[in-house]
């Protein structure tokens, strides 16, 4: 199963998790991928598609998401699967991590089989789109307020993603 990375950073706390999601999961820093620096074709090179984005504004998609979603959201990508991340500050409870949300509805009409679903428990927003029937889908990062839980949660969702998919071809490791 080949797998690349997309994301958007403003500020590289998002880039700094892709990074560490790519080392955890062997996979070669030449599929990480910028969507600031990328063409939206370039997502048909992969099996397992890791999208990660940051949440501005008032719940937001991280600025260099708009074209490259703009891009993808009409490709059809049934034959892949779409795992999401995103990063986010807490403190911004009625908003948090939106962006991962928003990806995930956006893409729906890709086809794409989504993985990844996490548990909603261990956080303390309020509100986010990125919860759907009571669990969040995607992995969502607290860098702000709770930087000694990543490391679990990177480790966690890697484990989930690998038990989700095994059974998938298994041509990367995983
Ligand atoms: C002006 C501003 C608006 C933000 N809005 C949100 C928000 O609505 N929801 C959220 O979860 N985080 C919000 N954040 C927090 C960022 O998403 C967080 O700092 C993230 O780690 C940045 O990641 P990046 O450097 O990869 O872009 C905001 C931060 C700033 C400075």
């Amino acid at each position: 199963m080949k797998i690349g990375i997309f994301y958007g950073s403003t500020t590289g706390i998002t880039e700094s998790v892709a990074y560490r999601l790519a080392d955890l999961m062997h996979i070669d820093h030449e599929h990480l991928h910028d969507v600031a620096r990328s063409e939206p074709s370039e997502v048909g090179d992969y099996d397992l598609l890791l999208l990660g984005s940051s949440t501005w504004g008032n719940g937001d998609l991280q600025d260099d998401w708009y074209d490259f979603l703009t891009g993808i959201e009409v490709l059809d990508l049934h034959d892949k699967h779409i795992a999401l991340f995103g990063c986010g500050d807490q403190s911004m409870c009625d908003t948090f991590c939106n962006a991962v949300g928003t990806l995930y509805r956006r893409l729906q009409k890709t086809g794409a089989r989504f993985c990844g679903a996490f548990e909603a428990g261990d956080y303390t927003f309020e509100h986010s789109t990125a919860r759907v029937d009571g669990h969040l889908v995607g992995l969502l990062i607290d860098e702000v307020n709770e930087p000694e839980k990543t490391e679990h949660r990177l480790n966690y969702w890697v484990k989930l993603l690998q038990k989700e998919l095994k059974g998938a071809r298994a041509e990367a490791t995983l």
